[in-house]
């Protein structure tokens, strides 16, 4: 009898009893399609099951603070709480100076509503200076950086499991 038994195998699949929400906007959406594609992809990846990753639209990132706040109400009333929610966003810098009064606010509120929800609220907004910034962070030009989307859905899981008694 050994005393040195090897540690429990990490669990493959930790995100199998996880439900997590996806709420995005719907500006520049071929960029956001391909980030809400690449962050279901490691959700499942992780274990996620499909039915119980859900996919919600708001119009713009502007949104993603209310809307995640009303998203993450309405699946607890449903009696299908969330054990995360990753708001997905991408702002390309215009003329003006509104990209950056929505970045800071967007931001700053996502922030406080991990505190306020008592729930992981992950980052998922890109906050580019151009069109090609954006395409290489949501893995569409071939060799340039990666699809952020994946990284966004692990910091899901791992948020929603950590810290866990
Ligand atoms: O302006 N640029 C952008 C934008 N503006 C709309 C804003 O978020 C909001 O939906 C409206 O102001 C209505 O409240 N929303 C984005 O997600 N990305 C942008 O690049």
């Amino acid at each position: 009898f050994s005393l040195n038994v090897p540690h429990r195998r990490q669990l493959t699949t930790p995100g199998q009893n996880l439900r997590i929400g996806i709420l995005h906007a719907r500006w520049n959406a071929k960029i956001i399609d391909s980030l809400v594609d690449g962050c279901i992809r490691r959700l499942k990846e992780l274990g996620v099951k499909e039915e119980n990753i859900i996919v919600e639209s708001i119009p713009g990132s502007f949104e993603l603070p209310y809307g995640s706040k009303l998203f993450v109400d309405k699946q607890a009333k449903l009696g299908q709480p969330l054990d995360a929610v990753i708001p997905i966003g991408v702002l390309i810098k215009g003329s003006t100076m509104h990209f950056e009064y929505i970045c800071d606010s967007v931001t700053h509120q996502l922030m406080k509503l991990n505190f306020e929800l008592g729930l992981p609220v992950i980052f998922g907004v890109l906050t580019c200076l151009t069109d090609e910034q954006a395409e290489a962070r949501a893995g569409l030009i071939e060799g340039k950086m990666h699809n952020h989307g994946e990284d966004w859905g692990a910091a899901a899981v791992e948020m929603a499991l950590k810290f866990r008694v």
